[in-house]
């Protein structure tokens, strides 16, 4: 007994009404209050075990599963909707006779609308310690097919995926006689297909997670979290996504106390600031300015950090975005309201530091509430016209055990520990790197240069120290000639780290030993283009 749309009461053209739903839901968040306004509209809810469950404790009538089916829920859920009866009474296209009598012949009841949500996979799949079983359990077979049923056939079928989208929906019955229209039902099946793509997303990045080869196909679905002011510039716009079933995401743990939204360009400093600082155990802090360094030092206290890495070069400091690791105390903040900052991070602010820093109105001061350091399994990813390219993270630590002094003198304690720092700032620092460093502070960054040597320069030049004596050096790929070595070790520096391999090493060395200059082979580059 096929139930058509009714013809008693009139609909608007391609309004479809609203006559029997299907109510499926994980997360049961409002679906009593929308289940109720169905049913004073007159609709016969038929439902699932749990649902059905909290309908029926809520005093709603309800019509199980296995009664519209004719068989019964099994194996653990595993099968409670995934019946022939159901499906053809959601997929049956309405204008077809020969469907409808079909549909008559085996006494299929239509459908109207379905609303599901599925198990919880992404949430179950992120959870620390959770069993192989349990996430698989978690996989939903019958819910999504419901949803990709109803939404393919919303020229007769509505779709609800949303707890958020129940209250409009029941707006439209009410005001529209117990119909939906045809946008409505166009829009909702968008969202129903949206996600349940976003869902075989999840499921097939975590098999994909298991087998440590790039996979032939590379799944991922980003979600907006928040539309931008603009991108890279006023004229272009912008909007950051977070990748589903990652733990954390650059903005995921940051609280805003104060300032502007922030900005496109803020948040690409903003990952690379707080991944240069993350590197140090002590006090640190670094200063970014269009993605590289202009300053990072190390300190016996965030204003110490602070101060020293500010020195490095105060003119390119100007409205930069700093990253502190320590949590910042009037002291500091005093020294920092000195200056004009875009944005400043710090695992948080003592209130007194706050007051101070908030006199100015454009400074955006965050909060990095991201305790641990995260380790993140996934791979790199960059845009190339038409496609991606996806690496490894240049992640581990480079020790000094596995590094090779190839010059006759050896570095002292204090090159030693200058060599690593700058050699770990170097890593942060867009190719060619060059990074001088006394101290634990930076003392001079040449980034981005085309040659090595213009590098090399530009550090030295940028240097405010009178004269560099005593320095040391990291360049993050091998010196292909002995002139930018040559150059640094006139201007002062004593102590030089880099990879190592290019076919010149012996003149570089060479020049290095000329000088009595120490020189440390790390055997790995650490190009950041
Ligand atoms: N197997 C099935 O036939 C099936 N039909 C619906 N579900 C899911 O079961 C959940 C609701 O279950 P309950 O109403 O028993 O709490 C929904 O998330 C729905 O997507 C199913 N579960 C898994 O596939």
């Amino acid at each position: 007994m096929a139930s058509e749309t009714s013809p008693a009461a009139p609909t608007a053209p391609g309004a479809v009404r609203i006559q029997r739903a299907l109510l499926s839901v994980s997360d049961k968040r409002g679906i009593v209050d929308f289940a109720r306004g169905l049913a004073e509209l007159g609709v016969e809810i038929v439902s699932t075990g749990g649902t059905a469950a909290a309908l029926q404790e809520a005093g709603l009538d309800v019509r199980a599963i296995d009664d519209f089916t004719g068989f019964p829920e099994i194996m653990d859920g595993r099968v409670k909707t995934l019946h022939p009866r159901l499906y053809a009474g959601l997929l049956a296209v309405r204008s077809n006779a020969e469907h409808l009598a079909q549909a008559d012949e085996q006494q299929i009841e239509f459908v109207d609308l379905v609303c599901v949500n599925l198990y919880p996979f992404e949430r179950t799949a992120a959870r620390r310690g959770v069993s192989e079983a349990e996430v698989i359990e978690n996989i939903d077979i019958g819910g999504p097919t419901m949803l990709r049923a109803a939404a393919k056939n919303h020229a007769f079928a509505a779709v609800v995926v949303k707890p958020e989208s129940y209250d409009a929906v029941l707006e439209e019955l009410r005001d529209a006689g117990g119909t939906l229209s045809m946008p409505t039902r166009e829009s909702l099946a968008a969202e129903a297909f949206a996600y349940t793509a976003r869902y075989d997303t999840a499921i097939a990045r975590w098999f994909a997670e298991k087998n440590e080869d790039f996979p032939p196909l590379f799944i991922r679905a980003f979600e907006k979290v928040v539309d931008l002011p603009y991108g890279e510039n006023p004229h272009q716009r912008g909007a950051f996504y977070a990748q589903v079933g990652t733990r954390m995401n650059v903005l995921s743990q940051v609280k805003q106390h104060h300032g502007k939204q922030i900005s496109y360009n803020n948040i690409l400093d903003l990952d690379s600031a707080r991944a240069l600082v993350r590197e140090y155990e002590v006090p640190a802090c670094a200063i970014v300015k269009h993605n590289n360094p202009c300053g990072a030092a190390l300190g016996a206290s965030a204003q110490e950090a602070y101060e020293r890495a500010f020195a490095c070069d105060p003119m390119s400091a100007y409205g930069g975005v700093i990253a502190l690791n320590r949590r910042v105390d009037r002291a500091t903040a005093q020294r920092l309201h000195e200056q004009f900052i875009e944005v400043l991070i710090a695992p948080g602010y003592d209130d007194d530091a706050l007051e101070v820093l908030t006199q100015k109105q454009n400074i955006r001061i965050l909060e990095d509430q991201e305790r641990r350091l995260p380790v993140l399994g996934e791979p790199e990813i960059r845009q190339v016209t038409g496609g991606l390219l996806v690496q490894d993270r240049d992640s581990g630590r480079d020790e000094r055990d596995g590094m090779e002094v190839v010059t006759a003198r050896r570095p002292s304690e204090d090159e030693w520990s200058d060599l690593l720092f700058a050699w770990r700032v170097s890593r942060h620092v867009k190719s060619n790197a060059i990074v001088l460093a006394r101290g634990l502070a930076t003392v001079g960054i040449g980034a981005g240069q085309m040659s090595r040597v213009d590098s090399v320069r530009l550090s030295v030049e940028k240097a405010q120290v009178p004269d560099l004596k005593g320095a040391a050096l990291a360049s993050d790929a091998f010196f292909p000639f002995a002139d930018g070595p040559e150059l640094a070790i006139r201007a002062g520096v004593t102590a030089v780290i880099q990879p190592g391999g290019s076919v010149r090493d012996a003149e570089v060395v060479a020049a290095a030993d000329e000088a009595g200059v120490a020189m440390v082979f790390t055997k790995r580059r650490h190009f950041r283009h």
